[in-house]
């Protein structure tokens, strides 16, 4: 019900614990809290985070001193769910725990509801403000806990509308199991084009319905429709199949916001790295930097990395490399990179200042962003593909799990701005087969031109989406939210 009095607003974020999750809330509460203080500076606005007791450290870290946002933390232990004592975000855990977090997050539901249900008593008394929850699409329970005590609940997607979309209409059919064909269409996405079994993680492709993967996405995404809406981090002129695709299924509205990108982390302990990394890419000439990075939580095979590493060496690139861990090393373990890369690589590469190897984290968006990074071979998780897009950076494709399959397979068919090298944590792939795609994006070549000029052009689509003055589409679909957050809801 629309109120006429100008209303305070107390918005209450969650997002899932996992890096690729936690720093696109971060930026999504930051985006937020600026516009609701130029809009009304006299309104009691207030913005929360919620998340579990060893992630709330990691967001304060991610706020500037001047925010007011306010950090809640909700009680879990990991180790009651078999987890790791430690256990508490995607980036601590192998990848086959994951399953694991996933399902023990549903043990969050009871303190939120508490949470929110004395949030809502307090702006109750106040009698002038309304309260929107704003959840993660791994917490699907949410919209259902905010329908029982009345109170507006958005998604915010940290994936593009496109890969979620796939994703959804997989999990919740399996289509690949009733078909012999490799490829195959989605019974309720068939714009989204042929998929292919290939495409598929390792979950999707052994899933039978019956497994933990099957069993908890089950559970969880039909929890989407219970919500008022979704805000996706995307951006309207370029993932319109998708976003199409859920306001078909969902019938509530879906504002395109994207791209909210994280400022960058300025933790005393990695300044030495951002400084060594721009000293680095200072010294090098424009466009002649490969820049190598899979996300905060996947690593590759000690074999993929001996084939990268001797791609990276023979293609006579220059190159940024972030190594973790390989496949089934110990995900915080100290590592020393020589142990898994080809006799004296590190010495030669740093030797002639041709590549650089940055251990675990590197400062990602001040790479992509700097002059001489010319593409960048990533995982294709859809924070890393929307940093590249926003820096004009063409793609070189390695998708390996989660929806990044179908995020490659986009950029490349549909938008142009990607070629694929290879596709899983299984694959079998040799050194020379990189170092040709490598040189097919950075060289004179038809489709290197082509795919460079492309991500120049997207860049400036993707420019405009969040230009203030112009009211580009992604500040339309915040404001649209705003104004809809609003109004009070009715409790059913
Ligand atoms: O050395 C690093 C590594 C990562 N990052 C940052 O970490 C984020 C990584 O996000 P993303 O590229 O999306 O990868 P994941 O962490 O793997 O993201 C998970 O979440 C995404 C959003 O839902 C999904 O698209 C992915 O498939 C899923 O793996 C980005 O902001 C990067 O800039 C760094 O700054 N430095």
């Amino acid at each position: 019900m629309a109120d006429a009095k100008p209303r305070n607003l107390r918005i209450v974020m969650f997002p899932f614990m996992g890096q690729g999750h936690i720093i696109p809330f971060v930026a999504l509460a930051l985006r937020l809290e600026k516009m609701m203080k130029k809009k009304n500076r006299a309104a009691k606005n207030m913005i929360s985070l919620v998340n579990t007791p060893l992630n709330i450290p990691k967001i304060r870290s991610n706020l500037p001193h001047d925010s007011s946002i306010s950090l809640i933390e909700l009680p879990f232990n990991s180790s009651d769910h078999g987890l790791p004592y430690d256990g508490e975000n995607f980036d601590a855990l192998p990848y086959s725990l994951v399953i694991s977090l996933l399902e023990a997050s549903r043990s969050l539901r009871e303190p939120f509801r508490d949470l929110v249900t004395k949030i809502l008593k307090e702006e109750e008394d106040d009698g002038q403000s309304s309260v929107v929850v704003i959840g993660d699409f791994f917490l699907g329970w949410i919209g259902q806990v905010c329908k029982e005590i009345g109170v507006s609940s958005v998604i915010f997607s940290a994936a593009g509308a496109f890969g979620l979309g796939c994703y959804r209409s997989i999990w919740l059919n399996l289509p690949h199991k009733e078909t012999k064909q490799d490829q195959f269409l989605l019974d309720d996405f068939p714009e989204a084009g042929e998929i292919e079994k290939t495409q598929l993680n390792s979950f999707m492709l052994e899933a039978d319905g019956s497994d933990d993967w099957s069993v908890f996405m089950k559970k969880n995404i039909p929890g989407w429709s219970d919500f008022d809406g979704f805000l996706v981090n995307t951006v309207a002129e370029i993932d319109q199949i998708g976003l199409s695709y859920f306001r078909r299924i969902t019938g509530v509205p879906v504002w395109s916001v994207g791209p909210v990108l994280h400022s960058r982390e300025k933790k005393a302990e990695s300044r030495s790295t951002e400084e060594a990394v721009k000293a680095w890419l200072d010294s090098k000439p424009d466009n002649s930097v490969v820049y190598v990075c899979f996300g905060s939580m996947n690593s590759i095979s000690q074999t993929h990395m001996l084939e990268l590493a001797m791609a990276l060496e023979r293609s006579e690139k220059n190159f940024i490399w972030v190594v973790r861990p390989p496949i089934g090393v110990e995900v915080k373990s100290e590592f020393d990179v020589d142990e898994y890369l080809p006799e004296g690589f590190e010495e030669r590469v740093t030797r002639s200042r041709r590549g650089l190897i940055v251990k675990r984290w590197a400062p990602q968006v001040d790479i992509l962003s700097h002059k001489a990074t010319c593409v960048f071979l990533s995982h294709c998780g859809w924070n890393s593909i929307l940093e590249s897009l926003s820096h004009g950076v063409p793609l070189l494709g390695w998708p390996m799990a989660a929806e990044q399959f179908f995020n490659s397979i986009f950029m490349e068919k549909h938008i142009g701005v990607s070629v694929e090298v290879v596709r899983g944590k299984r694959c079998d792939i040799k050194c020379d087969e990189i170092v040709s795609k490598i040189n097919l994006v950075m060289e004179e070549t038809d489709v290197g031109e082509k795919i460079r000029k492309k991500a120049k052009e997207v860049k400036e689509l993707v420019r405009r989406a969040t230009e203030d003055g112009v009211s580009g589409s992604s500040v339309i679909g915040l404001e649209e939210f705003l104004g809809q957050a609003m109004v009070k809801k009715e409790k059913n």
